[in-house]
This record gives structure tokens, C-alpha cells and sequence, in this order.
């Protein structure tokens, strides 16, 4: 599993690596500007524009200068704003001036026209992940008329002004596209950063996994290639009562479609008997119109794993929660109300079976822990909450972070905004609760759940785009499977 790694952490990388391939580090700024030329090359929509680079004076702008003549040389109608003198720049993007051609038009910011027609593309190589405080003076000028301008905007590495690791402080590039080298620096993952960062994209420049993950880190990036590994086997003579037996318990009057669409997609995920624990009222209608889960007021013996929460309700009791936590006493999955029910009776935290995942969107977290004034804060008190009561803290949203009880977090890389869309994440209680039940380790169901719910959110986003709702991405959950290559 690939790290994310600090932004202090990547020249030291940068300079193990190119020791260890015995390459100069002009060599691997050549791979960085080739990878992003080839990202670029991909997009149809992007080809056969003029482009506008603007190139600072470190590393980032070196890149911005081989970018500009690896497109040249392709035959894209390029211009090149140049921010700092030669003297002034960097080792490497000195070498990467003198290799400009002639033919390359190359501009002083100071005597910029700023004509850039609508429809260009305006390449953002000032600063990378060197930025070491928010940007002011001529520099913040030159990024506010970046961001006042209409082209289609794109960040070499990071959006200039956006640091590698926390929130932003004053201004920064609002790019459409981030084009980020080795792997995403994690202010992208941000929401925060959302209007700056735009459609997150990652190269790779030749640095092995391998070779990244030998620095210190506890960050990771869950990634497809992660996944058929954390899958148990399951051998040709299973039965049902070896795919586990699972228990999904909300569905408050009027809100019975929460756990209905747990339970299904505890099915779909693989489970082999699920159980709804809903009112019996409720009962009749949807052994009709889902026959294949089996219906309960009670708390049923013998269970595999139990998701607790999704529509269960606002006005329980903590003892309702207390007496599940004692009689199962195994890790289970608390989602919804059964967070919201902990917020209110914090005391409960106390009682959570270790390694229990609990699943929390941004809101329900906060109500557990406090208003976060961004990100950076939130993700700390994930890994806080997580640490001190040994439970796994799925923090849900775009790239899904799981905190976990030794300290590591994963960031996930599948899922997009058309799920964002009532009962999106009740599907998620219901794969979780599954995988837990069919006998995955806690950490292993919570990554590869997080996994699965995202990719089939993904299949299904591609024939319903902003029509997608719960139940596509139930019936997405077979492809993923497929898709992974999982017998
Ligand atoms: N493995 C990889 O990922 C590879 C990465 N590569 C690339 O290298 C980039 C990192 O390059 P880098 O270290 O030279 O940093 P970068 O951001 O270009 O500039 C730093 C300069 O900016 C200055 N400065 C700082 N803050 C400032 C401010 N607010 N306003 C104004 N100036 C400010 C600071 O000087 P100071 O002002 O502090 O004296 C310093 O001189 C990385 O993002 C990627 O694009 C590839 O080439 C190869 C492989
Ligand atoms: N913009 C997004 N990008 C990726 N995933 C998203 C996005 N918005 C929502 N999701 C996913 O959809 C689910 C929404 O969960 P939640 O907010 O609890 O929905 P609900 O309460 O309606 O069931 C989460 O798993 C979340 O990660
Ligand atoms: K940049």
C-alpha cells in the first residue's frame, strides 16, 4: 500500500531515489514533465489548445519549464511566463531555461500582456510542495489574475499556495485539474480545498511503492491494486452458514428503508443469512418486497456480526445501545443514530466493543467530537478517537479516511459526488457489517468495504451520473467483484 507522504518528506525521497537509480535529479524533473505531457495527452477535451505556463522559481517551476518543452516540441502553441530571474532559480530549473528552444515564446511576468484567450489552457508551475508560508506580494497578484481569468486551469504537482500538508492560509490557484507527482499530497484530499484542487489526478514518475513507503509514514492511499489481497478465499464447498450471519438494526418507523438498504447490500456483498431488526408493523411489506432477507424484533442468537444505526432514531435510550454492546460483545458496525445516541450519551464510548467500526459522515463526527474548524483538525481527532478506544473510525465523504487503533490511516480512492444522496451510506453499513461477518479482521473489513461501497458507486455512476441513487449502488456491488477479479 502506497504512503502519503509529508510535503517535508519528498526532497528527501527525491534525493534517495536518484542516489539509489544512480540518475541526476534533472533526469527524474524530466519524468515528472513526461508523466504530466502524457496525462495531458489522455485528455481529449485539453489537445489542440494554446497554453500558458507560468513558472516560478524552485523545482515546480523547473518542471514548468520542461513541461513547456516537451508541448512545444509536440506542437502545442506554447507561452511561458517566467516569474524569477535565472539567478534566482533553482539548480534544475536553470538547466531546464537553458534547454528551452529559441522558438519557445518565453515572457517576464513583469511584462505579461495577460491577454489569454477563453479557452486556454493556463498551466500553474509557480510553487510545489517547497511553499513554506501563505503567498503575498507580486506572487499573489500574479495568482489572484490567474484566478480572476476564464481558461482551464491546471496545477503542476499542487495548486500554488496550497501547503503539501494543512489548510490553506490566504489565497491560492483555483485549478480545474491537479496533476500531482508519485502520489496525492494530502491537503488535496481535503475538502477544504475542493474549489482549488479541482478533478484530482496522480502520475507516476518511476518511484517505486517500495521505495516511497521505506520513509516514516502512517498515511496510506487504498488503492484497487490494495484490494484482492485483503479478500478471504472462499473454497468451492462453502454453505451459507459459512458466509455469515448478520443482524442490521435502525429502521425507526418511517425510516425502515435505511436498514432495508443495509440489509441488501449485506447480500449483495456476500453475506449468507441477513437478518432486518425492524418494527413488526413494518414486517409484512418487506418480506413481500424483499424476500431474501429474513425479518426479526428480536435480537437473534448466534450472529456473525451486527450494523447498528441507520434510521433508528433520535429518541432511544443509551441503554438500548448499552445492552447490545454487552450481549455481543463482538466488533460490530455503528453507524447513523447509534453515533448520534454516543454524542449525546458520550459515557457509551466507554462501553464500544474493541475494534468496532463506527462510520460517521463529517456531521455526525463533529457531533461526536466537537465542531473541527477543517480537515487537518478533523483528521487528527479521527486518529485521536480511534487510538483511545482501540476502534476503527470510518470517516466518510470524498476519499473516505479510516483511522485505525495502531495509528494508521487510509485514505480511500474510489466513490464521487452523484453518491452523495440519502441512503448511500446505510449501503456502506450494510457491506461493512458483511464483510465483518463473513470472518474479515475489523481493519480488513472496514478498508475493503470502503472499498467496494466506492467502486460500486463508481460503476453505477457511469450510466446514471446525477441520477444515482442508493439502490444503483446495490446493484453495482456484484461488478465490483467482477471487476477485482474476486472468485
Ligand atoms: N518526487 C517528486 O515529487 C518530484 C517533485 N518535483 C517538483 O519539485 C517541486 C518542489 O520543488 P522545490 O522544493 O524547489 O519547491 P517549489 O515549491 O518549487 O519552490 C520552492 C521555492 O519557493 C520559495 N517559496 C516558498 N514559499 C514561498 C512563497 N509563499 N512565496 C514565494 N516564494 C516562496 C522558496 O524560497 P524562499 O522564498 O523560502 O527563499 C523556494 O525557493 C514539487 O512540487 C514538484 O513540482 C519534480 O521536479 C521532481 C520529482
Ligand atoms: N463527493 C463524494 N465523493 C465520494 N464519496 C461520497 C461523496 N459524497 C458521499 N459519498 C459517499 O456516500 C456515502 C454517504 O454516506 P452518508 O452521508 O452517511 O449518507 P446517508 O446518511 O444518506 O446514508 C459515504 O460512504 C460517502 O463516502
Ligand atoms: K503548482
Amino acid at each position: 500500500m502506497r504512503k502519503i507522504l509529508a510535503g517535508s518528506q519528498i526532497k528527501t525521497l527525491d534525493q534517495r531515489f536518484i542516489q539509489a537509480k544512480g540518475i541526476s535529479s534533472l533526469e527524474l524533473m524530466e519524468e515528472a514533465a513526461c508523466a504530466f505531457v502524457d496525462w495531458l495527452m489522455e485528455q481529449s477535451d485539453l489537445r489542440n489548445r494554446p497554453v500558458f505556463i507560468f513558472a516560478g522559481k524552485g523545482n515546480n517551476g523547473g518542471d514548468g519549464m520542461a513541461i513547456a518543452r516537451l508541448l512545444h516540441t509536440i506542437g502545442f502553441s506554447v507561452t511561458l511566463i517566467a516569474t524569477a530571474s535565472k539567478e534566482d532559480s533553482s539548480i534544475d530549473n536553470q538547466l531546464n531555461s537553458e534547454r528551452l528552444p529559441d522558438s519557445l515564446q518565453v515572457v517576464s511576468s513583469d511584462s505579461f500582456d495577460w491577454k489569454i484567450p477563453v479557452g486556454a489552457i493556463v498551466i500553474d508551475a509557480l510553487l510545489g510542495v517547497g511553499l513554506s508560508y501563505p503567498l503575498e506580494g507580486r506572487l499573489l497578484e500574479i495568482v489572484r489574475r490567474i484566478n480572476e481569468i476564464s481558461a482551464i486551469k491546471i496545477a503542476v504537482d499542487i495548486p500554488t499556495g496550497l501547503p503539501a500538508d494543512t489548510v490553506v492560509a490566504g489565497e491560492a490557484v483555483r485549478a480545474d485539474f491537479t496533476v500531482s507527482f508519485q502520489f496525492p499530497k494530502l491537503s488535496l484530499l481535503f475538502p477544504d480545498h475542493a474549489a482549488y484542487v479541482g478533478r484530482l489526478n496522480f502520475v507516476d514518475i518511476g518511484i517505486s511503492v517500495d521505495f516511497q513507503n521505506q520513509l516514516e509514514g502512517s498515511k496510506f492511499l487504498l488503492e484497487q491494486g490494495d484490494i484482492p489481497a485483503l479478500h478471504l478465499k472462499k473454497n468451492d464447498f462453502i454453505h451459507k452458514g459459512d458466509m455469515g450471519k448478520v443482524m442490521l438494526i435502525g429502521g425507526s418507523k418511517g425510516k425502515v428503508g435505511a436498514i432495508l438498504l443495509a440489509s441488501q447490500a449485506a447480500l449483495r456483498a456476500g453475506s449468507g443469512l441477513v437478518y432486518a431488526n425492524i418494527p413488526a408493523d413494518e414486517r409484512l411489506t418487506c418480506q413481500v418486497a424483499f424476500p431474501e432477507i429474513m425479518y426479526s424484533t428480536e435480537l437473534v442468537e448466534d450472529l456473525d456480526a451486527i450494523g447498528v444505526g441507520p434510521g433508528w432514531g433520535t429518541t432511544l435510550h443509551p441503554e438500548e445501545l448499552s445492552q447490545l454492546f454487552q450481549k455481543y460483545a463482538f466488533p460490530m458496525v455503528l453507524d447513523a443514530d447509534a453515533i448520534n445516541l454516543m454524542a449525546k450519551y458520550p459515557k457509551l464510548l466507554h462501553e464500544i466493543p474493541a475494534n468496532s467500526i463506527l462510520t460517521p459522515h463529517l456531521k455526525e463526527f463533529e457531533r461526536l467530537v466537537g465542531s473541527c474548524d477543517n480537515h487537518s483538525i478533523r483528521l487528527k481527532k479521527a486518529l485521536e478517537l480511534a487510538t483511545t478506544y482501540q476502534i476503527i473510525v470510518v470517516l466518510k465523504g470524498a476519499y473516505t479516511c479510516i483511522s485505525t487503533p495502531d495509528g494508521n490511516q487510509y485514505f480511500n480512492t474510489t466513490g464521487n459526488k452523484y453518491m452523495a444522496t440519502a441512503g448511500s451510506g446505510d449501503v456502506l453499513t450494510g457491506i461493512i457489517t458483511s464483510f465483518l461477518g463473513q470472518g474479515y479482521a475489523p481493519v480488513q473489513a472496514a478498508l475493503v468495504g470502503v472499498f467496494h461501497h466506492g467502486l460500486a458507486g463508481d460503476i453505477a455512476a457511469k450510466s446514471k451520473n446525477r441520477g444515482l441513487i442508493a439502490s444503483d449502488i446495490i446493484r453495482s456491488i456484484p461488478q465490483t467483484f467482477i471487476e477485482l477479479d474476486i472468485d
